[in-house]
């Protein structure tokens, strides 16, 4: 691991497992508490100068981290390819995506603008500064081993703040690639430092610090919700990216064609597991068979296999119980009555965490795979008949991170985007996360945004100065 610009190893290490195969493909120092408090002391030392640097200079080492990260992105997506299992255009995408964050905040650590507020007494003036929050903690998935990191270390180091990582444990292969290319950029020592290792002491460790002053996390709700009453000890800031439940909602008046592209790339991207994946899709009644068959066909074009694999465009799940956790929203769906129209053949060529693209029609909403995030490729659709019905069941949940609406009717686009209780709506669009804007969940789903300005507020605290004038 990477802390204080040094490696460090510990004398227990975990391995990495290439979900494609199970075989071991490297290993990881197993840290705890000390490397935990040494990230923090670390990252708080670094802190006092890094936050002094001018938004110029910090520009300017963010832009070369762009420029190695973009020199690399193959050998990344390589990484990401052989711990995750995403197929290689995938993983380059990623590698893209995750280093247009560092290249938008490299721009981005210029306009870090304060306000000045008319006083309502002639002998005072008013303003507003935004200084870093201080030492962020970043808790990081393995479904985007780069970009989850990127798009929470940029922006703060943007704002001046210093970072300690804990990636995923499935993943922190290219966490460590991307600390190599961050230290071969001149990031100074202490402020980008990277502890893997036991999840719950790292991060009891770092929730108890009062020094580290906020949590910033993507993953689970359960984790999330553990963090954020962790943080309240010492009243830290939190931002949070917890899990989706994202309905995708095609109305009769849809592009079709356009409608099924999309729905394919929210569903089947990283096979499934994304937090903003199509989880339940509504299709108005009167072109419900049409788009099954067309969707169905789509499907039937999708390959799976092993990333590595030309033209493999489903890779494995992560790990067997991503696998057992798709199994049991399918049998459960089949168990209530919904009926497997793509996918019922088993996989026996593949020897890795592999399960077919899956739809089943008639789905309902007492279904788990209609109530909790599958996190895998089985796609439920279900028919509705009216705005009001398909509004109401699409908010019938505690999730509200990311929903899809297909229309071609401007009126009804606005009204019932307006409508649904989500932070983020694909209108038209399957893909909506991009790094200029603000990504992120209600309700459950989490607390603050990622990207665009919005997400650089998240590392800045607001001071207020009273200024009084003779
Ligand atoms: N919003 C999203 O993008 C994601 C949602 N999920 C959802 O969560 C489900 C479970 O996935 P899973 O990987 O277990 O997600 P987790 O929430 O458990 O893991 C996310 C990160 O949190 C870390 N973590 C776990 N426990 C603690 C703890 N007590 N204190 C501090 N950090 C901790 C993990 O470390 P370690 O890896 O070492 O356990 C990992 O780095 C998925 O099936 C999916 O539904 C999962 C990933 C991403
Ligand atoms: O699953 C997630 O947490 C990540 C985001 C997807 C995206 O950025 O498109």
């Amino acid at each position: 691991m990477y802390i204080n610009g040094d490696w460090i190893q510990t004398e227990e290490q975990f391995n990495v497992i290439n979900p494609a195969t199970n075989e071991v493909i490297g290993f990881v120092p197993n840290g705890g508490t000390k490397e935990a408090a040494y990230a923090v002391d670390a990252a708080y030392t670094a802190f006092k100068t890094w936050s002094q640097r001018t938004a110029v200079e910090r520009s300017q080492v963010l832009k070369k981290w762009h420029q190695l990260i973009e020199m690399h992105k193959e050998e990344l997506a390589a990484i990401m390819t052989e711990e995750q299992g995403k197929p290689t255009n995938e993983a380059l995408g990623e590698a893209i995506y995750a280093n247009s964050f560092v290249e938008w905040y490299s721009e981005e650590a210029k306009r870090i603008y304060g306000e000045t507020i008319p006083a309502s007494v002639s002998n005072k003036r008013l303003f507003v500064i935004k200084q870093p929050v201080g030492v962020v903690a970043v808790i990081t998935p393995w479904n985007f081993p780069a970009a989850m990191i990127t798009r929470k270390v940029a922006p703060a180091l943007a704002a001046g703040c210093t970072v300690i990582i804990k990636p995923a444990e499935q993943t922190p292969l290219t966490a460590i690639k991307l600390a190599e290319l961050a230290h071969e950029a001149g990031i100074p020592k202490g402020v980008f430092n990277i502890v893997t290792g036991q999840p719950q002491t790292i991060g009891e460790t770092w929730l108890k610090d009062s020094r580290v002053r906020k949590i910033s996390f993507t993953g689970s709700t359960e984790i999330g919700k553990l963090l954020m009453k962790g943080a309240s000890e010492t009243v830290k800031k939190v931002s949070l990216e917890l899990g989706g439940q994202a309905p995708f909602i095609v109305f009769e008046d849809a592009d079709l064609d356009d409608a099924v592209t999309s729905v394919i790339a929210s569903k089947y991207r990283n096979t499934g597991q994304t937090c903003v994946c199509a989880n339940r899709i509504y299709v108005q009644e009167t072109i419900y068979d049409k788009f099954i068959e067309k969707f169905k066909t789509a499907v039937n074009e999708l390959k799976i296999g092993n990333g590595m694999d030309e033209g493999v465009n489903i890779g494995p799940l992560i790990d067997s119980d991503a696998i057992e956790k798709v199994n049991q929203h399918l049998k459960n769906a089949t168990d209530l009555g919904a009926q497997i129209i793509y996918g019922e053949q088993q996989i026996e060529h593949l020897k890795g965490n592999f399960i077919k693209p899956t739809i089943v029609s008639h789905a309902t909403d007492q279904m788990l795979c209609m109530i909790e995030e599958t996190f895998g490729p089985l796609a439920p659709v279900s028919s509705f008949k009216t705005e009001e019905e398909v509004i109401h069941r699409a908010n019938n949940t505690q999730y509200g991170l990311a929903a899809y609406v297909f229309t071609e009717n401007i009126n009804l686009a606005l009204r019932v985007s307006e409508q649904l209780e989500y932070g983020v709506i694909g209108l038209n669009d399957g893909m909506p996360a991009v790094p200029q804007a603000p990504f992120g969940g209600v309700k459950e789903s989490g607390l603050g945004r990622e990207g665009g300005h919005y997400g650089i507020e998240e590392f800045l605290e607001v001071k207020y100065i009273s200024l009084g004038i003779k």
